[in-house]
């Protein structure tokens, strides 16, 4: 970006040679050819400055870069008590709280608390929550700055931003550093080759190296792509805590929503545990957005309390998008919306035990029409059949446009990507594959990939093959659930098995 005064001369450059181009008889001198001339050189000396600042030495540009952007410091008032359903997590973190409140107790006996915590896990499970509910219970400062922030085009700008960062902690001690999306400076240097990013993470390797306990700072990282990150930050010294944070379990989504509901007038016919039940796989993020929709919709419809039926329409707007009024379908379209849709929800009771809320042919966000599935319990390991049912219920969709149109349509699309997704770890991480028991690396194993294709095709295939007998099978149950959709749009999981009893 150029600066401020630099911006002035170059408009003022450009505007005055235009004018005096154009030969404006009014401007007299500035016709002359040296005036030109020199306004050329203002102009040219200027866009060379700007690009040549990319290389410019920090001492000179460090000034400014302090300016330009400046981390969120904060006294945080969050306490753990505002974070739910994490209990192993809050246990662990009662130590660093214990050294940041009385740090000589562990200088003294020459004890070595970790410098550096890393969060992993899927997005919106509270890790940054924890960070601060740290800094909240310990009354230490909380700095907050984001990995994409380091960032920069210019070399050594995100470097020196690392400085700062580390400096202000310290002065601000005791401080907890809050560093999110690590990824995007911390990305091994073997995938990505950038010396701007090289640079940085270099820089945040020295300060991590460079402040000690008599620092009273802690770094906490938060990232959901460990996978990615360069294996110098995990070295023991540096990010060597390593705390995954999931998506909660049944308990631990009562537990947030009950959080969430705090201060919140509720009817008392909500059932916060059948709530907990219908949100499986949803982060703490999603059940903090689907109370807070329930909220806003008790409002629109002028309610004093929130009821079960704002609680439903905010879960499948959390779920699949809001209400999409705008997207007119043809009726061709909602008969093949309406046969996928049936398809989905046709194999997936087939195949599995998981309760069916709800099938709808409404729009809804991108989704033209779904099937909300809510009440599977919680697992924490899937076999090999269970993972290839989960695909047979994604293809399902598509195979029953197959079935009935004798064509395939572009609304797969979405299903496919997860298909795939699943397909691809089951060979590449799990060990499912021909090459019973062998892992790949999709990234850097190239000689494998035809391999790994190659198995990923036998999966998907399988799972299309499985997906069109159990429709076959089934077919007047498939009508039967497309005439419904077409006729009342939705139906609701009690209705889905009366159809699927009688037809
Ligand atoms: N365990 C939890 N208890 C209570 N609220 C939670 C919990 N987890 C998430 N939330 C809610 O979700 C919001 C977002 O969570 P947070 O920002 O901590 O997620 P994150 O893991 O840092 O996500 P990201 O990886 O996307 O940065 C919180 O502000 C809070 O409202
Ligand atoms: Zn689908």
């Amino acid at each position: 970006m150029l600066k401020y005064k630099e911006k002035i001369l170059t408009t003022t450059a450009v505007t005055l040679l235009a004018l005096s181009l154009l030969n404006i008889q009014a401007l007299g001198l500035l016709n002359t050819p040296w005036i030109r001339l020199s306004l050329l050189f203002i102009l040219v000396g200027n866009l060379v400055y700007k690009k040549k600042s990319a290389y410019i030495p920090q001492f000179i540009t460090n000034t400014s870069i302090k300016e330009e952007k400046k981390d969120i410091t904060e006294k945080s008032n969050i306490t753990f008590n505002d974070v739910a359903g994490l209990d192993e997590i809050k246990d662990e973190m009662n130590e660093l709280c214990d050294f940041l409140v009385n740090p000589n107790k562990y200088l003294k006996i020459g004890a070595k608390i970790p410098k550096g915590v890393l969060f992993y896990g899927p997005p919106g499970t509270g890790k940054t929550l924890l960070a601060k509910a740290l800094a909240g219970e310990t009354k230490a400062t909380f700095l907050y700055a984001s990995g994409s922030e380091f960032v920069e085009k210019f070399v050594g700008i995100g470097a020196s931003r690392i400085r700062s960062l580390f400096e202000k902690a310290k002065k601000n001690a005791p401080c907890i550093i809050f560093i999110d999306e690590l990824d995007a400076i911390g990305i091994s240097r073997s995938v990505d080759n950038n010396s701007e990013r090289d640079q940085t993470l270099n820089q945040l390797l020295v300060e991590l190296d460079g402040f000690n306990e008599y620092d009273n700072v802690i770094v906490i990282a938060a990232t959901n792509r460990m996978d990615i990150l360069d294996k110098a930050l995990l070295r023991p010294g540096r990010f060597d805590r390593h705390v995954y944070v999931g998506n909660p379990s049944v308990k631990a989504r009562e537990a947030i929503l009950k959080v969430h509901f705090k201060n919140k007038p509720v009817k008392n016919d909500v059932d916060i545990a059948s709530l907990a039940k219908k949100t499986h796989g949803m982060s703490g993020a999603h059940l903090a957005n689907v109370i807070n929709e329930a909220a806003l919709l008790a409002v629109k419809h002028n309610l004093n309390e929130i009821g079960n039926e704002e609680l439903n329409q905010a879960l499948i707007k959390t779920v699949a998008g809001i209400k999409n009024k705008t997207t007119v379908l043809t009726d061709k379209e909602k008969h093949i919306v309406a046969f996928h849709e049936g398809g989905h929800a046709l194999v997936g009771s087939v195949l599995n035990n998981d309760n069916i809320e709800k099938i709808s042919i409404i729009p809804h966000g991108k989704a033209l029409g779904f099937v909300l599935n809510t009440s599977s319990e919680d697992k924490f390991i899937l076999t090999k059949e269970e993972l290839k049912n989960k695909i047979t219920i994604l293809l399902a969709g598509r195979a029953a446009e197959e079935i009935i149109f004798k064509e395939i349509s572009s609304g797969a699309q979405n299903d496919l990507v997860k298909a795939n997704e699943i397909a691809s770890a089951m060979v590449c991480e799990y060990g499912m594959s021909h090459y019973k028991n062998k892992t790949f690396n999709k990234r850097e194993d190239f000689s494998s990939s035809d391999i790994i294709n190659e198995e990923i095709n036998t999966i998907l295939d399988d799972c299309y093959n499985m997906a069109n007998s159990v429709i076959y099978e089934n077919i007047n149950k498939l009508h039967k659930i497309a005439e419904i959709l077409l006729a009342k749009e939705t139906i609701n999981g009690d209705e889905l098995d009366t159809i699927l009893k009688s037809a």
